[in-house]
């Protein structure tokens, strides 16, 4: 009997979920700025310098703690000696650390997005911020259990923008490289994210110190509300 060419349409490409999501949390997650506006200048004013404003943060976030510390004391005009850093960071932390996180700052969408993803898909945290204070302000603002795991900017030798930070939380959700998408707001998180072989989508209302178009990601949102629909049109699964 003749064969009959089958003449149905191929099916369309299903959209997939990642088999992992890495997050920033400054920035990305929660408006930490007014916090650390708050820790920084009670570091200052017991140094008996002067206070900065939010806008001059905004710019000092999200290549660690030490490089904030060091940032703020050169805005006032009397830079770290770079022999003092280590100290004048440790406190820095302990101020911050004692200042109660408010789930106010978590950015509009973030926790009913973050608890529609994660049943779905393993998400991790990856953030210059270290790693004991991260605990701290997740466990404060309720999104702790929405991570399986957490690596911060003291976790490991290396930090964004180096990959290692983005590499280890993808090995332990045992999730390849290429299927993974990291969720930023910065340069960091784009070259971090590229050099591990991930994806990157990044927020427009963060930290960024460049315009957010310029980037290179491979997708903006404005609203948290929006990252389902670019995640399944990235299609990396
Ligand atoms: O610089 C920081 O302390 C944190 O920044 P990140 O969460 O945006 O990585
Ligand atoms: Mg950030």
């Amino acid at each position: 009997m003749p064969q009959t060419p089958d003449r149905s349409p191929a099916p369309p490409p299903q959209a997939a979920w990642p088999a992992a999501i890495l997050f920033d949390f400054d920035g990305t997650l929660i408006d930490s700025a007014p916090d650390i506006l708050t820790g920084i200048n009670r570091l200052l004013d017991e140094e008996n310098l002067p206070a900065l404003d939010l806008g001059q943060v905004h710019q000092f976030i999200g290549d660690g703690a030490p490089t904030l510390v060091t940032r703020a004391f050169a805005a006032t005009g009397r830079p770290l000696a770079p022999d003092s850093v280590p100290a004048m960071t440790d406190r820095y932390m302990a101020i911050y650390e004692a200042l109660p996180a408010d789930p106010s700052c978590v950015f509009p969408g973030v926790a009913e997005t973050l608890a529609h993803l994660c049943a779905h898909i393993p998400l991790a945290l990856v953030t210059n911020k270290p790693e004991r204070a991260t605990h701290a302000v997740l466990q404060a603002i309720g999104l702790n259990s929405y991570f399986k795991a957490v690596v911060g900017g003291d976790t490991l030798p290396t930090r964004k923008p180096h990959p290692g930070p983005l590499l280890h939380a993808m090995a332990q959700l045992g999730a390849e490289p290429a299927r993974t998408v990291m969720v930023g707001d910065g340069a960091n998180d784009v070259t971090a994210g590229r050099a591990a072989g991930a994806r990157v989508v990044c927020v427009t209302y963060g930290y960024p110190r460049m315009p957010v178009e310029e980037l290179g990601a491979d997708r903006l949102v404005d609203h948290f509300h929006e990252l389902p629909a670019a995640l399944l049109d990235l299609s990396v699964g």
